[in-house]
């Protein structure tokens, strides 16, 4: 587990997905501060914008009433009216009130300048029939609250002039008030004239024809404050409901207005952004995988195949680094072969260090380590195979004397010289020469029976003596003689490796016994 963990697949997994974590979390923290809250506060911008245009529509309604009632209030048969002098006014232009219902009308009420009620005709909305009073008698009652309104605001006029206003309370209604002059506007004020236009079912449809919005207005009672800002209440993912405070009299009245909006703006935005949001991680996941797999197949599945093999290399099972890995023409690639080169290196050092230790280094024969070595696996092998095998000791006679004679550095060429005689005296590949001593040199014969043994020794020693190196010193002879001893192990007598050794020794002792420069077989007299 801690070795998974610590591994580099891991790592870069962990890291990897780290980022593609954050990448989504900071994806989901744009989408929650930033992006949902500017599509929001865009739909409520429509939504004011979409108050705006039906407040608008009100507002030329109210225009439209304003104008109407101009038409009216300023025409002289109205002028004449107002002063008595018209006793058919009302019989042609209001009977039967055809024109409420033409002009979409609640109440149309005539007033003296002093604000009390001069005529009221009107459809009485309790019953939907055509009433028409010179005062508010029992027929017109239902006018009161309106009449007595419009009263009090002509009353308390100072401006004289046509005014409008949106009405509350008994119904909601367009109110006009204009004054009563002559058609070319000249006074004196005989009167005031008010149409009163309900906002009935016909008006709404009206509107919703030319504004294309559901509307809604409300009379709502409050009186402590009039709230006229926009509210946006979102109904569900299609539809919101949008609220507007409209002014209105009389006080502590205001109308609200309400529209059912479609949301299919912000929805079509929000799945614009979504559509981009999921592309967007989809394609981080997309580019987190690829680089996942990259590393896998560039780096990490390499560096574990050179792992591998350098495990290999450590148990022996390989030598050279994989061939794909050598192949490779990136930086793992130069890796595997530096390492290549590297491990060559170290083979060359460890063999020419394995070759210093079994070698003797002023003739290059075998040393007594790898003679040990040698004699011991030659004894094992014999004894396996049943086979006899031969030990030559060898030993310069008076080399004391030739290094006395000639100094040192002559007595190492002379040491090389014979080791040169004897390693081409001995060529065959399983014997072996080793300089075991000083001036003293064994040579380990394989397969020799004794009779061979004894041969071999012999022709040594002449050879030796035929290389005719000048010993003027020495005792025994003109030239550089050796002693050799010889012993063997024979198949039925099977000898351990310090054995054979003592009995060559004891051999070349007896052939320096004997006068030197002669062959002493163990257990036998010398022979020069
Ligand atoms: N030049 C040189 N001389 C060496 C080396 N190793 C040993 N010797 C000399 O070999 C000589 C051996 O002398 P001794 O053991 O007395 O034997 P010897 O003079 O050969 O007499 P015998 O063996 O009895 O014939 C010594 O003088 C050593 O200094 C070497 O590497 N180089």
């Amino acid at each position: 587990m801690k070795r998974a963990l610590n591994s580099l697949r891991y790592r870069f997994f962990l890291a990897l997905g780290v980022v593609l974590l954050m990448a989504l979390l900071a994806l989901g923290v744009i989408a929650k501060v930033l992006v949902i809250p500017a599509l929001l506060a865009k739909e409520e911008e429509y939504a004011s914008q979409e108050l705006d245009r039906a407040e608008r529509a009100i507002n030329n309604e109210l225009k439209h009433l304003s104008l109407l009632n101009n038409d009216w209030a300023v025409w002289d048969d109205s002028y004449d009216f107002m002063q008595g002098k018209s006793p058919d006014y009302l019989e042609t232009n209001l009977a039967e009130g055809l024109v409420f219902k033409d002009a979409n009308l609640r109440l149309i009420a005539f007033f003296n300048p002093d604000g009390s009620p001069y005529w009221l005709a009107g459809i009485n909305p309790g019953s939907g029939e055509y009433t028409s009073c010179s005062s508010l008698s029992d027929a017109c009652q239902w006018t009161r609250q309106t009449v007595q309104a419009l009263s009090t605001r002509i009353q308390n006029d100072t401006t004289q002039t046509r005014q409008t206003w949106l009405q509350a309370s008994p119904e909601r209604a367009l109110v006009s008030l204009n004054p009563v002059l002559r058609s070319d506007g000249s006074g004196p004020i005989v009167g005031w004239m008010a149409m009163v236009r309900s906002m009935n079912e016909s008006w709404f449809a009206r509107l919703e024809e030319s504004t294309g919005l559901p509307l809604k207005v409300r009379a709502v009672r409050d009186l402590t404050t009039a709230w006229f800002g926009t509210t946006i209440e979102r109904i569900d993912e299609k539809s919101m409901l949008a609220t507007r405070g409209i002014a209105a009299l009389p006080q502590g009245y205001h109308l609200r207005l309400q529209a059912t909006l479609p949301r299919q703006g912000f929805k079509a935005s929000l799945e614009t952004f979504r559509f981009a949001l999921y592309w967007t991680i989809g394609l981080i996941i997309v580019v987190v995988s690829v680089v996942l797999i990259l590393l896998e197949r560039m780096i990490l599945s390499p560096l574990r195949q050179f792992a591998a093999f350098t495990q290999q290399v450590q148990s022996g099972k390989a030598e050279e680094p994989p061939s794909a890995l050598l192949r490779r023409r990136d930086e793992i690639g130069t890796l595997a072969r530096e390492f290549q080169q590297l491990l060559e290196l170290q083979r060359r050092q460890t063999s020419s260090l394995v070759e210093l230790s079994h070698h003797d280094p002023l003739t290059g024969l075998a040393n007594r380590r790898l003679f040990d070595q040698t004699l011991e696996e030659t004894l094992q092998q014999a004894h396996l195979h049943s086979q006899p095998m031969g030990l030559l000791m060898v030993d310069i006679d008076s080399f004391k004397n030739y290094n006395d004679h000639f100094g040192h550095p002559a007595g190492d060429a002379c040491l090389k010289a014979i080791a040169d005689a004897m390693q081409r005296h001995f060529l065959r590949p399983n014997q072996l020469v080793a300089r075991t001593g000083g001036e003293e040199f064994s040579i380990v014969l394989p397969g020799s029976s004794e009779a061979v043994c004894a041969r071999l020794a012999e022709s040594l020693r002449q050879a030796i003596e035929a290389l005719g190196l000048p010993h003027p010193a020495s005792e025994v002879s003109p030239v550089v003689t050796v002693s050799v001893g010889v012993a063997c192990s024979a198949p039925e007598q099977p000898r351990s490796p310090q054995e054979l050794v003592d009995a060559a020794d004891a051999a070349l002792y007896a052939a320096k016994q004997a006068g030197r420069n002669q062959v002493s077989m163990e257990g036998e007299q010398a022979t020069a």
